[in-house]
């Protein structure tokens, strides 16, 4: 794999949704980059517009104001260039797994072995070499996504973009998941934009994070991770992931309770008993119950 092709550069990229009273700024002067090969992770509030960044790196939609660009093009539109992973598997039912491997292959019209070894070495890699005359339906949500993922990674993209792609699983098979992720990833050292709430996920996957504000979401933060590769799951216990974990939580704490201050202030924190006023959202939060400060 060409480690030198995969740059992701998003310029002061604004989105704006509808019109008149409709009118919803979603993103506003978002700048990230993802280098070659490089793992980067986009991690904010609900609604802060990360699916809007992904979108639009995917081509999917067009920014109301700046540019994405993908190895100095502009992105307008999708290509087999950027790889997607959604959190719903989007299979499809009626084709056996080899066969939805070899889809993106079919399309771009390579021939029959050739698509059938790319396939068979990809399931291989995934642990799934013996599912590959099963249908999505025999298949459990972990093996459908990886699936998924190694369908993505077919046609050789430059870079592969990943919605919340575990966000359907339960937390056992999300962690393990994580692991399979790196260890491909590491094979193939593709350029990944990765969007996830999960901040421990983000850690371990990524060589760096960014953190966005709530809506109109902005960048919030650049954090580098400092841990070495290949990622093992006994990182999770090293100081400086605990450190990042505590870091990263503190920035999404101040940004959920920006996203959930107007609802706040119309009395969400009345069953705690609560006389909530005007306040800023810094002044609810400090003075919130124990059961509210815990993550
Ligand atoms: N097609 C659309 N029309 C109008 N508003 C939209 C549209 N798509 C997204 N939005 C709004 O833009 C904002 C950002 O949405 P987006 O889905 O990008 O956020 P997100 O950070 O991915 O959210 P979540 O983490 O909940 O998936 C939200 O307020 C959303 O309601």
């Amino acid at each position: 794999m060409d480690t030198q092709t995969g740059h992701v550069d998003v310029r002061n990229v604004g989105v704006v949704f509808g019109a008149g009273d409709t009118e919803v700024t979603a993103v506003n002067d978002v700048n990230l980059h993802v280098e070659p090969g490089e793992f980067v992770s986009l991690i904010g509030p609900s609604g802060c517009g990360k699916s809007t960044i992904l979108s639009i790196v995917a081509g999917f939609l067009n920014p109301s104001s700046g540019a994405a660009l993908c190895d100095g093009k502009p992105i307008a539109k999708p290509s087999s260039e950027r790889g997607v992973v959604f959190q719903q598997y989007s299979l499809f039912p009626w084709l056996t797994v080899r066969k939805n491997v070899e889809f993106g292959l079919r399309m771009a019209g390579v021939d029959q072995s050739t698509r059938n070894v790319t396939a068979r070495s990809l399931l291989d890699l995934a642990g799934l070499a013996a599912f590959e005359n099963h249908y999505p339906d025999q298949l459990s949500g972990g093996m459908k996504q990886r699936i998924g993922i190694i369908r993505a990674l077919a046609t050789s993209p430059r870079v592969l973009l990943m919605d919340e792609p575990f966000g359907a699983l339960d937390t056992q098979t999300r962690v393990v998941m994580q692991e399979i992720l790196t260890n491909i990833w590491q094979q193939f050292r593709i350029s990944v934009l990765f969007i996830t709430h999960d901040i421990e996920e983000s850690i371990f996957l990524s060589d760096r994070v960014y953190v966005m504000t709530a809506r109109p979401g902005r960048i919030k933060a650049e954090i580098k991770v400092p841990l070495p590769r290949p990622r093992t799951p006994d990182m999770h216990d090293a100081p400086e992931f605990v450190e990042l974990v505590h870091e990263l939580k503190g920035l999404i704490r101040e940004e959920s309770l920006a996203a959930m201050a107007p609802e706040i202030k119309q009395g969400g924190l009345a069953g705690f008993g609560m006389k909530v006023g005007p306040q800023s959202v810094g002044e609810i939060y400090g003075s919130a119950p124990d059961a509210l400060r815990k993550n």
